[in-house]
């Protein structure tokens, strides 16, 4: 989908500069756009930041410069965890649920940020929305699949309804099948309106359901546009989406 430019970005990022020491960017400069509804892919070679990008969108690298906007209002200094109440949500690649607790403990603690009164009725309804988990709410998280796993990861980013939702590498480790439920769930969120935001290696499985693909090479961004036309370009592919020249990631193995 491709909103009249005029619309206020679903998300934002301007000038930013970011890394984990204060002297090494590694974003180094960053004018990202996401439009309302978009689902947009963030690819580049191994290094490129993509991650560190998201992280610091989600606030958990630190910003040395630059803002980051959520429909307009400024959330660039606002601490991690009330990003969520603004309406962002984060998926990280690892450690995205509390292996030791059950689902239904998982969900729980999701929705704590909520208050009290709606909590049950938003945890019902996730139940709803992925009835894998709710086939087996006391089943321990870690004892998971891995792609059952990323469900969990992101139906517990899904208790605040956030009107954007940033993923980080959600495919990682997952077969190939695995990988395609995963990415079939992303464009079912993303089709009740969610802009959804994903850093991803499996190239071009992310391009086929990305509405748009920003290419990041050395903390800059290098290439964005169209995600079928990006899959399109062989100058593009060689150089910078590693197909051709480096693995695709999906064949890897799944590792529960
Ligand atoms: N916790 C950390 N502390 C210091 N440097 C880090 C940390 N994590 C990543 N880096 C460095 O930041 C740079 C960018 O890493 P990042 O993980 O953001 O890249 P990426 O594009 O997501 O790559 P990949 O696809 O391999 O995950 C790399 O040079 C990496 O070594």
């Amino acid at each position: 989908m491709t909103p009249p430019a005029s619309q206020t970005p679903a998300l934002q990022t301007q000038a930013l500069v970011a890394g984990y020491e204060p002297d090494l960017p590694i974003v180094r400069g960053v004018d990202l756009s996401v439009a309302p509804g978009e689902l947009l892919v963030l690819l580049g070679p191994n290094g490129a930041g993509k991650s560190t990008l998201v992280k610091a969108i989600a606030g958990v690298v630190p910003i040395h410069s630059g803002s980051v906007t959520l429909a307009g209002r400024d959330i660039t200094r606002i601490p991690t965890h009330r990003k969520i109440a603004e309406g962002l949500a984060f998926v990280p690649q690892t450690e995205n649920i509390f292996a030791t607790l059950s689902i239904h403990e998982n969900l729980q603690i999701a929705a704590a940020v909520l208050p009290k009164p709606v909590r049950s009725e938003k945890i019902a309804a996730l139940y709803e929305r992925f009835p894998d988990l709710a086939a087996k709410p006391s089943r321990q998280a870690g004892t998971l699949s891995g792609g059952q796993r990323q469900m969990l990861a992101v139906a517990r980013a899904l208790i605040v309804d956030p009107p954007v939702i940033v993923l980080d590498e959600p495919s990682a480790g997952l077969s190939p099948k695995i990988v395609s439920e995963v990415f079939e769930m992303l464009q079912q969120i993303n089709a009740t309106g969610v802009t959804v935001v994903l850093v991803e290696q499996n190239v071009k499985a992310a391009l086929a359901i990305a509405s748009r693909a920003v290419v990041l090479v050395e903390g800059r961004i290098r290439h964005e546009g169209v995600a079928a036309d990006l899959l399109g370009d062989p100058l593009i592919a060689k150089l910078y989406l590693g197909t051709g020249h480096s693995p695709d990631h999906s064949q890897e193995a799944e590792h529960p």
